[in-house]
C-alpha cells in the first residue's frame, strides 16, 4: 500500500471537501440544510432558483417560509419529531410549497438526518419539482371523470342515459328479490312533441326538454332515479314505492308540468305516463308493461297517468 504523508492527506481532505461543495452547488435538484430549530443553514443554487429567492433571503430564515400557511404548524411539528428521531430515519413526502411570487408548486421532499461538525443533528432535504406532473395527473383525472360522466349520462338533460338506467333497474330488481321492498317504475313521454318541434323548431324543443326534466327531477324523491330512455321518452325508477304511491307521485309531476309555461310564447306541454309495480320477471318485461300503460294514457286522450292493469 502506498504511503501517504500527513501533508498529502490534509491536501486530499481539503480537495474532497471542495469537491463536495462544488457537487452540491452544481446539483440539478434543490438541497437545503436546516438546523434543529428549523432554520436554513445551507441552500444550494437549484433550491434558490426553484423558490425564486436569493441565498441571503433564505439563510437564517425558518424553513416554513416556503410552506403554505395552513401547513406550517404541521410541518414544524414534523421537523421537530424528525430531528429527535433515530440516526437513519428518512422522510420522503409530497408537499405543496409556495415560491417567492406566491405561486403554489408541488415537490417531493426527501430528508435525511446528519450530524454536523458541532455534534448537533441537521436535516438535509432534497427536493424535486413535480408540479407539471401533478397538473397533468389532475387534468387526466378530470378528463376521466368527464368521460365517465358522459358514458352514463345524457348530454342534453344530464339525466342517466338508457344503458346506465337499465343497469340501475336490474340492480333495483335484485334488491327487490333480496329484501322484498316494493318497487315501481313510471314511463313518461311528452304529448304531441313532434308538432311542438315542427312549429317552434328543434332548439326550442331541446330547451323545453331540459326545463321539463329539471322540473320533474325537482318533484321526485331523492331516492328516485330519473332516466332518459331516448327521444322524448323517460323512465323513473321508484324504489320502496307501491303502485298507488307511484301513481300519486306521477300525478303531482304531471300537474306541475301541465301548469308550467315554456318559451317566450308561454306554451304548455303535457305528458302521458304508465306505471307498473314489480312482482316478478325481467327489467325489459317491466318496461313493456309500463309502455303499454303509457300507450293507454295516450289513447285515452293524453295528459294522464295510467297504472298497468296487471303486474308482470
Ligand atoms: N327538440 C328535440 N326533439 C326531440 C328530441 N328527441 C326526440 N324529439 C322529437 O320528439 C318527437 C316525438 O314524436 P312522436 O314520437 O311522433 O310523438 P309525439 O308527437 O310526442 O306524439 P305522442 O307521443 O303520440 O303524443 C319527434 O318530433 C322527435 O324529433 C330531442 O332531443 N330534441
Amino acid at each position: 500500500m502506498k504511503e501517504i504523508s500527513p501533508d498529502q492527506l490534509y491536501q486530499l481532505f481539503n480537495r474532497s471537501k471542495r469537491n463536495t461543495e462544488n457537487v452540491i452547488k452544481a446539483a440539478p435538484i434543490g438541497i437545503c440544510i436546516t438546523t434543529p430549530s428549523g432554520h436554513f443553514e445551507m441552500v444550494n443554487p437549484a433550491y434558490c432558483e426553484f423558490y425564486g429567492y436569493q441565498q441571503e433571503e433564505l439563510l437564517g430564515q425558518h424553513f416554513t417560509q416556503v410552506v403554505p400557511e395552513e401547513n406550517r404548524a404541521v410541518l414544524a411539528a414534523l421537523h421537530e419529531e424528525f430531528m429527535q428521531g433515530n440516526e437513519n430515519q428518512e422522510l420522503r413526502q409530497e408537499w405543496d410549497v409556495v415560491i417567492k411570487n406566491g405561486e403554489r408548486r408541488t415537490v417531493i421532499a426527501e430528508a435525511a438526518r446528519i450530524e454536523a461538525d458541532d455534534g448537533e443533528p441537521r436535516k438535509v432535504t432534497f427536493i424535486i419539482d413535480i408540479t407539471q406532473r401533478k397538473q397533468l395527473e389532475e387534468r387526466l383525472k378530470q378528463a376521466n371523470e368527464r368521460l365517465d360522466h358522459l358514458a352514463h349520462h345524457d348530454e342534453l338533460t344530464e339525466l342517466l342515459n338508457r344503458r346506465a338506467g337499465l343497469q340501475r333497474l336490474d340492480e333495483e330488481i335484485k334488491r327487490f328479490k333480496r329484501y322484498g321492498t316494493p318497487l315501481s317504475i313510471a314511463m313518461y313521454d311528452l304529448d304531441d312533441f313532434k308538432a311542438f318541434n315542427d312549429t317552434y323548431g328543434h332548439s326550442a324543443g331541446d330547451s323545453v326538454l331540459q326545463q321539463i326534466t329539471t322540473l320533474v327531477s325537482e318533484r321526485l324523491r331523492d331516492t328516485d332515479l330519473h332516466i332518459r330512455l331516448g327521444g322524448e321518452e323517460f323512465l323513473i325508477i321508484m324504489p320502496g314505492v307501491n303502485a298507488e304511491e307511484a301513481y300519486q307521485g306521477m300525478e303531482r309531476v304531471r300537474k306541475s308540468v301541465a301548469q308550467q309555461s315554456f318559451t317566450e310564447h308561454q306554451l304548455t306541454v303535457t305528458l302521458s305516463s304508465g306505471i307498473v309495480s314489480y312482482a316478478e320477471g325481467s327489467g325489459s318485461r317491466l318496461l313493456d308493461h309500463a309502455d303499454k300503460a303509457m300507450y293507454q294514457a295516450k289513447q285515452a286522450g293524453r295528459n294522464r297517468v295510467v297504472i298497468a292493469s296487471s303486474s308482470p
